[in-house]
């Protein structure tokens, strides 16, 4: 019998009290983080460094006993991997070269072989170092949002930038959105094949689409790549985050196959509920209640586990967890969820 709690639900079963897992776990809330962080160097050298990337992702494991592990690295390793200059600038997140139209088909995703080599080595090692119980998530970012970060060449707020490459050279955005499924869902194979027992798409900028757009750049890629991966891996586990999808995420579970659906914190419990009747859900605490703490907290645990508890669900955040979130919090997170009553 399968005894990770996570994958059970990700198979269709109604799990309680639910597995919980914190998306962005593995983080400078923790000082074992910020310790190792800093012995590591750069930020990307830590994604890179087999030994530091499995370490600190087993500390929120030890320290809190969450249900699954997620590897850490980061959705920009696969332009890293197609040499778009990459770096981050401490406090302000990252920056690359923003590409130009006639750049996209000369980029090489043949690159991700050798480059992406020490991460998939770190998820071979996490598997033999995690408690058996304890499920390992792969991941990577959807096509869209990775996109949206090599045209702009940093976050934007509401990823202007990408949005009008795609009105005005809908061709060449196109051509990078299916170069980075094919590329990205090699990746994904090659994470399962090592031993994560799932894998999460996180489409963080999904919310910014409109409907027309949403289906060409959102749900295509990633059904291409969840047919992929599945032709490679029969079975395969997959959970999509598309973040601020809102009422299309009905639309989005049925045409991109995933086995879960990731739910940011606006997602209402009566849609979630309908979600819910054709597989597991994923979510979706506001990532500030966690902050407040006490009866803000509470309440919001309650509402998830009390109106989605009774169906297939993973328990987590709306979004990654902050930097400010104290750390008795989260263990007062995981002692509400634990000791609920079904
Ligand atoms: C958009 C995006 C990125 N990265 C990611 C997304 C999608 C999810 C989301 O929307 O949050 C995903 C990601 N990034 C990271 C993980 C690791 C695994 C985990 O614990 O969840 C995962 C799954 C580590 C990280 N990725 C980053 C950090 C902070 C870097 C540091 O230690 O200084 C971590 C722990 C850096 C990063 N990486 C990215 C940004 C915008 C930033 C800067 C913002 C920030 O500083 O918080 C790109």
């Amino acid at each position: 019998m399968q005894t990770r709690k996570l994958v059970r639900v990700l198979e269709g079963e109604s799990v309680f009290p639910p597995p919980v897992w914190l998306m962005r776990q593995a983080g400078r809330y923790l000082p074992e983080y910020r310790a190792t962080r800093e012995k590591a160097g750069g930020f990307l050298d830590l994604c890179y460094n087999p030994d530091l990337a499995t370490e600190v992702t087993l500390q929120p494991i030890r320290r809190f006993g969450f249900d699954a592990a997620i590897l850490f690295s980061d959705i920009l390793v696969i332009p890293d991997a197609l040499d778009r200059g990459l770096h981050f600038v401490q406090g302000e997140g990252p920056k690359l070269t923003p590409i130009r139209p006639d750049e996209i088909a000369h980029l090489d995703p043949s690159r991700g072989e050798t480059h992406l080599a020490p991460v998939i080595a770190t998820v071979g090692r996490l598997r033999q170092e995690l408690p058996d119980e304890t499920a390992l998530i792969g991941f990577c970012g959807a096509p869209w949002t990775v996109a949206t970060y090599m045209i702009a060449g940093h976050g934007t707020p509401d990823q202007a930038p990408a949005r009008l490459f795609a009105y005005r050279h809908p061709a060449e955005m196109e051509t990078l959105l299916f170069m980075l499924a094919e590329m990205s869902a090699d990746y994904l194979i090659r994470q399962l094949q090592a031993g994560a027992d799932c894998v999460q798409i996180f489409d963080s900028w999904a919310g910014v689409l409109d409907e027309a757009s949403f289906e060409a750049y959102a749900v295509r890629p990633v059904a291409r790549m969840v047919e992929k991966v599945r032709t490679a891996v029969p079975g395969a586990k997959i959970i999509g985050f598309a973040k601020g999808a809102g009422t299309l995420l009905n639309t989005y579970r049925q045409k991109t196959a995933i086995d879960a659906v990731g739910l940011d914190w606006s997602v209402p419990v009566s849609q979630a509920k309908e979600l819910q009747k054709a597989g597991a859900v994923q979510g979706n605490l506001d990532p500030l209640r966690l902050i407040a703490g006490g009866k803000a907290l509470e309440d919001g645990v309650d509402r998830i586990l009390e109106n989605l508890g009774d169906g297939p669900l993973i328990f987590n955040l709306g979004h990654g967890i902050t930097p400010e979130a104290p750390i008795a919090h989260v263990e007062a997170l995981l002692n509400r969820i634990r000791t609920a009553k079904a």
